[in-house]
């Protein structure tokens, strides 16, 4: 019997992960399968950050629900960190590997370049912390070129959304609570090319007080208000179920 066309492998291989031989198939839809005594399966989509290439390995930098409790209540959980190494069978098929995963990450419309607005006075004077602990590694691991702009001064978001040149992001992230997301709406809308200019998709990361706007973007996807949630949404933005598109109707 024929595979639906989004189950048809694009590329399999036996690989070692932790110690064993295993088939891995990479499926049309994006899906990973493997076996470690238990099926396992991964989606390039909605798990994977991105891969490093290291010696004959390949890394998988993952984002996968934690599954700590004993109680399953049917919501959505925080993500963790979960990395998945593989070494494939030989030096043809891990650079097919990489080119493989390259090439279906790339089919993702993924930012690539991003302004992130940090807040080091929002909330509980965090907001630097969060960002270089829980947020940077993230994007990084994304492999999104980041230029990071700290808040000086009251105001100072909206002066730089007013001036910024806009071809040069494909997204602006607020590492704050509500109140710089406005200051980049009011300056964006102050721009002569403002209807463009609001076109950019915007993000936020909860580093304020009330993270209001942070907490109903993530609760319309069923995700809970925690941070790693909402980098995931914006590393997979252009899509238009995910929150980063929404701040903006
Ligand atoms: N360097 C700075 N010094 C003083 N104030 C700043 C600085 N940078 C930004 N601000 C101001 O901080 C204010 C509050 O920011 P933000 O929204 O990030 O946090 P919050 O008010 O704690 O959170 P929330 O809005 O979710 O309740 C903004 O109005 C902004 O103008």
């Amino acid at each position: 019997m024929d595979l639906p066309a989004h189950q048809r492998p694009l590329f399999s291989d036996r690989v070692t992960v932790n110690g064993a031989v295993t088939p891995l198939a990479l499926l049309a839809d994006g899906r990973l399968w493997w076996s470690e005594g238990i099926q396992r399966c991964l989606s390039l989509e909605k798990e994977v950050l991105g891969f490093v290439a290291s010696g004959p390995y390949i890394k998988l930098k993952t984002l996968v629900e934690a599954r700590d409790g004993c109680c399953t209540t049917g919501a959505a959980g925080r993500l963790v960190p979960n990395d998945v190494v593989f070494k494939p069978s030989s030096d043809e098929t891990h650079r097919l590997w990489c080119q493989k995963l390259r090439e279906f990450i790339d089919s993702l419309g993924r930012p690539k370049r991003l302004l992130v607005f940090v807040n080091p006075f929002g909330g509980k004077k965090s907001a630097v912390k969060i960002f270089a602990e829980q947020v940077k590694p993230l994007f990084e691991d994304a492999q999104i070129q980041l230029t990071i702009q700290e808040t000086k001064h009251q105001l100072h978001a909206k002066e730089v959304a007013c001036s910024l040149d806009i071809k040069k992001y494909d997204g602006i992230v607020c590492v704050s609570g509500d109140g710089i997301l406005v200051e980049v709406v009011n300056g964006l809308l102050q721009r002569e090319d403002w209807n463009t200019a609001i076109k950019m998709p915007l993000g936020v990361v909860p580093a304020g007080t009330g993270n209001g706007m942070a907490k109903s973007l993530l609760d319309s996807v069923g995700d809970p208000c925690a941070i790693s949630n909402a980098v995931l949404a914006i590393i997979r933005g252009f899509n238009p179920f995910m929150p980063f598109k929404h701040v903006i109707p």
